[in-house]
């Protein structure tokens, strides 16, 4: 058979296909339909809660689990998950505030965790991120909560002190960071670049092996450091590929990051508490009387039950100098009978105790 009968073979078989993959994907929608119809109806007169965190979760999860290749894992939940993005907002667009501006790896990491079809806002600060979500002015926030290199955002960790948003998720994003100019830049008169603080940390040893002797600016975000350098012939920018594309840079060299598994996790933050999905972790807030052995005392009920601990983080506490808030990641979900016995038990023996959420371990 010549090539030409065997293309136009093999793209009738795909003429055919998307046939009748555009069937079933106008079915999936109507039963998502259907589905908004069922949760106003079941909601009365409170708020239907459209997104389902644990639903999506499971349906990613089991997408994986079935997926036969040649696909990785990874490909076919991404190629659901905007599936799913476009039957949630058939349904309601879910509206997402995100520490801005456009172009910044939050705003990857909001679009990686809720898909293209919600309706993503920018915001100057994480705390107003966390006060856009507390107003009800949006659906769900996300924030910067730890990196692999840089370790955590205390920002984000000090706003939960002072708000009673929950979280709601979590999302994992690998950070590449690459050196990018502008179509004006003078390559050899590169004599500053910009960054947010945290990318010059992730790539400080690049750096100095590389550019020793430019003056490094820290700016508020990857996003406005790409900006800035389209009005500077001589300044370069390190911020990673959204910023890129956004403000058509190009990289002089790419993933400069130090560490090449360089990962952040985001928080989702919302208001509403999120059902088990099978496969959860949880955070909660505890201050801690100021007494020997008060730290071991909190931590002993997670190792005799068994539980997972993911995360410990301290930070002083404002109301009294020297006492210290404490910041537990552990899996399991606060409606699991052994994570209730264990929460109990730590209430008995510390200050104060809150549960910021229990939430579907990242699939993605
Ligand atoms: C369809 C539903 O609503 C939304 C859309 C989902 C989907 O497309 O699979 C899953 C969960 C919800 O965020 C549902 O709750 O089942």
């Amino acid at each position: 058979m010549s090539t030409e009968n065997e293309l136009k073979g093999l793209r009738e078989n795909i003429d055919a296909i998307d046939s009748q993959l555009i069937e079933l994907i106008s079915e999936r929608a109507r039963c998502a339909e259907k589905v908004a119809d069922v949760k106003s109806k079941a909601s009365e007169n409170e708020v239907a809660l459209f997104y389902r965190p644990e639903r999506e979760a499971q349906v990613l999860r089991s997408v994986m689990e079935r997926n036969p290749g040649p696909f990785s894992n990874e490909e076919m939940a991404r190629l659901f998950r905007e599936i799913m993005s476009s039957c949630l907002a058939l349904e309601q667009p879910v509206r997402v505030a995100f520490l801005g501006p456009e172009g910044t790896f939050t705003q990857q990491a909001a679009l990686k965790h809720f898909g293209k079809s919600a309706v993503a806002k920018p915001m100057g600060a994480i705390d107003e991120v966390f006060r856009e979500v507390a107003a009800g002015a949006v659906n769900y926030g996300v924030v910067p909560v730890e990196n692999s290199t840089e370790g955590v955002v205390n920002h984000t960790l000090d706003n939960f002190i002072e708000s009673s948003v929950r979280i709601c998720g979590e999302v994992e994003l690998r950070i590449h960071h690459h050196l990018l100019v502008a179509d004006t830049t003078k390559i050899k008169q590169i004599s500053r670049v910009y960054s947010h603080a945290q990318s010059f940390a992730q790539c400080r040893k690049w750096l100095d092996a590389n550019y020793p002797t430019v003056e490094r600016v820290a700016v508020n975000s990857n996003a406005d450091a790409a900006k800035r350098i389209k009005s500077e012939w001589h300044s370069a920018a390190i911020a990673g590929d959204m910023a890129q594309d956004l403000y058509d840079l190009q990289p002089i060299e790419e993933k400069i990051e130090d560490h090449p598994d360089n990962t952040t996790r985001f928080l989702i933050i919302g208001s509403e508490s999120v059902a088990p999905s099978g496969n959860d972790k949880t955070s909660i807030v505890v201050s801690l009387r100021n007494k020997p052995g008060a730290l071991h005392d909190l931590l002993r009920p997670f190792y005799e039950n068994g539980i997972d601990l993911t995360r410990v983080e301290t930070r002083p506490s404002r109301n009294a100098k020297w006492t210290y808030i404490f910041f537990v990641d552990f899996i399991g979900h606060c409606e699991d009978e052994v994570v209730k016995s264990v929460l109990d038990s730590i209430a008995a023996n510390s200050g104060d105790l809150r549960i910021l959420g229990s939430y579907p371990i990242a699939v993605l």
